[in-house]
């Protein structure tokens, strides 16, 4: 059976057989520089939450080509010998720039940025963009709902349905980092300290046949008690049931709360309301759970239902109204055979997919006097805004909307993460990035925050950023007209 510890070979065929033909053409030591970006935020919302990191890192240092891959790769490929032995010896020795996790992220700027030999950054790309792609997507996702729920608090539910196991475990964490309180899943808990939650499945009150044996047998074997009430009818028998074990049990049990599960939770959270602060029991709290997310959630709030605390699941884990985020990992400089490091663009005819050439920076801009964000000021490397009394920042496309800032912070999006192959970043606990993305999420203005038609936050090229990207596409454009084959 599969294990999965090494993820050296979890990469694209592709990029091996690039590798390949760099090393053939001995260009496997030429140092190249990617970057990872997104081209379009998801769930139309105005920001994203950058999740990733630490996986990112946990597979960067496990990067090694086993004896069984190289045996794998001698008999399923027509590698030469030479090039088997280079991967077998191969090591990443890069530079990995990267945005932290919690930090917001948005569309067309550089989010990671991978430098070092060309094969050591081709073979990088698969799982760098599987990794971020879905942490970013599932911290984004429960963002969103944790916006809408104000500071109810939030459990996470969605082992059983996400995309297989791996993605219920790294997106329990993603939803920690996007503002969620708790996870269902044990190992998620015991493995990245998320605090563990859990009421109890329908099928406790099966096995017993009625709702106060079950929840009888539950207060009997559990000091916190929170009765799923819906099993067979949730005003006639599972919440009087419910207060009926409560008060037998009186102090030897803590009456935390009640699950509905099916319904209208509006009209039920009310009534189960009414029945339990007429028994006396105004802290119980109502938890609610059934494919919900913050669309249902804020209906919900609208219809001022009685719900104090909400399972989410299927709706979170897997992404449901968006399930990829489109990150894409591009070549932004290559060294030529001169020595030289050149800009690298991709050119499409969607204005939109033309890569911005050259090794970058992002400076988020915010306001000094208030610390509220300003905009993103994407720059090639070299150049450094805090040394500017003023920066003019102008929409790429539409350059006619600009501004002139004054009275600013500049604060760079990418930090050093791996130097040369060493690793300098120590990744915070949960907690504390929990901490930072809901204080990054206070210096955005609400119009960016906002879930329906957000307004978009600027992200700006600086002028010499700027025209080095069209330097570089009217040289691409001559030499594509001077083509004569
Ligand atoms: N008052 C409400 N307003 C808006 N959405 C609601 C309301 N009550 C329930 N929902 C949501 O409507 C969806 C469908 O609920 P429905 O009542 O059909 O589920 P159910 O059939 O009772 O439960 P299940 O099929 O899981 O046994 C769920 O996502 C639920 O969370
Ligand atoms: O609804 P979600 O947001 O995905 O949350 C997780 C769901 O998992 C459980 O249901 P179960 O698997 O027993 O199936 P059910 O839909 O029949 O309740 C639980 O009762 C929730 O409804
Ligand atoms: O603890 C719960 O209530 C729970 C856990 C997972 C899925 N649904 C419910």
């Amino acid at each position: 059976m599969p294990k999965f510890d090494n993820l050296t070979l979890h990469t694209d065929f592709y990029e091996i057989n690039m590798m390949a033909t760099y090393f053939e053409k001995h260009m496997q030591d030429r140092h190249a520089v990617f970057e990872v970006f997104f081209r379009k935020l998801p769930f139309g919302n105005g920001y994203a939450v950058f999740a990733g990191l630490q996986h990112v890192i946990e597979y960067i240092r496990g990067l090694n080509f086993t004896d069984d891959d190289i045996d794998y790769l001698r008999q399923a490929t027509n590698y030469s010998p030479e090039f088997l032995e280079y991967l077998r010896h191969f090591q990443f020795q890069g530079t990995i720039r990267s945005a932290l996790e919690g930090d917001l992220v948005f569309a067309n700027e550089p989010i990671m940025q991978v430098e070092g030999t060309i094969c050591e950054c081709q073979l990088v790309e698969t799982a760098i963009l599987n990794i971020v792609n879905y942490q970013t997507l599932i911290a984004t996702k429960a963002s969103r709902i944790r916006t809408v729920v104000g500071d109810d608090p939030l459990m996470e539910f969605g082992s059983r349905r996400a995309q297989e196991v791996s993605a219920a475990l790294w997106g329990s964490r993603a939803a920690i980092i996007g503002g969620f309180d708790s996870t269902s899943n044990v190992l998620a808990a015991k493995e990245f300290g998320i605090p563990i939650s859990g009421t109890h499945a329908h099928s406790l009150v099966e096995s017993f046949g009625n709702d106060y044996d079950a929840f009888k047998a539950y207060a009997q074997t559990h000091h916190d008690c929170v009765f799923l009430v819906d099993t067979y009818d949730t005003l006639k028998s599972g919440v009087p049931s419910a207060i009926r074990v409560a008060d037998e049990m009186g102090d030897r049990i803590n009456f935390v709360g009640v699950r509905l599960d099916s319904g209208d939770m509006a009209y039920l959270s009310k009534r189960v309301r009414e029945l339990l602060d007429n028994a006396g029991y105004e802290d119980t709290k109502i938890f609610a759970s059934n494919d919900m997310d913050e669309t249902t959630i804020a209906s919900l709030k609208m219809q001022h239902a009685k719900i104090d605390v909400w399972g989410i699941g299927t709706k979170l884990i897997t992404a449901f109204d968006q399930p990829a985020l489109g990150a894409v990992y591009k070549m932004v400089a290559v060294e030529h055979a001169d020595g030289k490091m050149r800009a690298t663009i991709k050119i499409s005819g969607n204005a939109e997919k033309v890569s911005t050439p050259g090794k970058k920076q992002v400076w988020r801009i915010t306001d000094s006097r208030d610390g509220k964000s300003e905009g993103d000021y994407v720059t090639l490397s070299d150049e450094d805004p805090r040394r500017e009394k003023s920066i003019y920042m102008f929409h790429p496309n539409y350059t006619y909307i600009n501004k002139t800032v004054e009275n600013f912070d500049a604060k760079p999006l990418l930090r050093p993460i791996f130097e040369k192959g060493k690793l300098i970043y120590t990744v915070p606990t949960l907690k504390e990035i929990q901490h930072y993305a809901k204080k990054e999420l206070a210096s955005l203005w609400p119009e960016y925050k906002r879930e329906l038609n957000p307004q978009k936050y600027p992200v700006d090229l600086s002028q010499k950023c700027w025209d080095n990207k069209r330097d570089i596409i009217e040289k691409v454009r001559q030499y594509v007209q001077q083509i004569n084959f």
